[in-house]
């Protein structure tokens, strides 16, 4: 089956996990980072969600999973360590309402892919379950080739593409602008840290195609 790739907007939506282990604590981790509003249940937790709990970033309840837990959920991950739990969350959710079971590829609504982080920059890998280890292995090289540098440079030609767009241009001279940023000097520039000259030199790009 061909899954659709999709990157969403979670910013304050209601988010149930179900269990507080190693597994469930990968999937908070990203959950916070996209500031979804997150209620986890379990009757143990790790000290890193426990932490969490206690900083304000999650709503922690130690106790057992009950079917009621996932009303009002836009999300629900089910991470335990038991199957016989894991789909009873499956069963207590509704069609509409969007559905990671951890042990159970056939269940989910949605899988979480390997995800290479550089700022706005964010390059998903999946194997649609197939193997989920080679989905890490494959992320692992890639940030060997997509750098740290790549949050700064991303930024860089974010920010020179709203001053494109802004300055009234019309469709070629844009197309040219946008072209001409993404050549390889504005990397190196980036990743060698001579901002000034990769600034001046946009610059002066700008000037000689508005001025034409
Ligand atoms: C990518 C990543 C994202 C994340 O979790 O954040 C992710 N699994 C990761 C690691 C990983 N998972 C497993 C191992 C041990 C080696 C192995 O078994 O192969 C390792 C490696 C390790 O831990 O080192 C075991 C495993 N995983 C699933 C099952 C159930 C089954 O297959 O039946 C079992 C067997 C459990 C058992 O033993 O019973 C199921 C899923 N795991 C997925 C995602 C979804 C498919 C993604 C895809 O293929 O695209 C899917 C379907 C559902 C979901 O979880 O969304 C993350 C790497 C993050 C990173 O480091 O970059
Ligand atoms: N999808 C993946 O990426 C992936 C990777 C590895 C393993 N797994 C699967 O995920 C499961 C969890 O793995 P783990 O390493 O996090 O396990 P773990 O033992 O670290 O954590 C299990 C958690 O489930 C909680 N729990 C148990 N019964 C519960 C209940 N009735 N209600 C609520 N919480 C309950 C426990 O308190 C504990 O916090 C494994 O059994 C495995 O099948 C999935």
């Amino acid at each position: 089956m061909s899954l659709y790739p999709m990157y969403v907007n979670l910013t304050d939506k209601r988010c149930l996990v179900v269990g507080a282990g190693k597994v469930a604590e990968r999937k908070i981790a990203s959950l916070i980072k996209a500031a979804a509003r997150v209620t986890v249940v379990s009757p143990t937790s790790t000290p890193g969600i426990q932490k969490w709990s206690d900083e304000g970033s999650v709503t922690l309840h130690l106790r057992t999973f009950n079917p009621e837990d996932v009303h009002k959920m836009t999300i629900i991950i089910a991470a335990t360590d038991d199957p016989a739990v894991n789909l009873a969350v499956h069963r207590a959710c509704q069609p509409h309402q969007w559905v990671n079971i951890a042990d159970r590829p056939d269940l989910c609504s949605f899988i979480v892919p390997a995800m290479v982080e550089r700022g706005d920059l964010q390059v998903a890998i999946s194997t649609g379950g197939a193997n989920p280890g080679l989905a890490k292995k494959l992320r692992r090289q890639a940030e060997q080739w997509i750098g740290p540098e790549y949050e700064s440079y991303t930024q860089f030609l974010g920010e020179m593409r709203q001053q494109v767009l802004s300055l009234g241009l019309g469709e070629e001279e844009k197309r040219i602008i946008l072209r001409e940023l993404l050549d390889d000097r504005f990397f190196q520039w980036t990743r060698t840290g001579e901002v000034e000259r990769r600034d001046r030199e946009a610059k002066e790009l700008f000037h000689r195609h508005s001025e034409d």
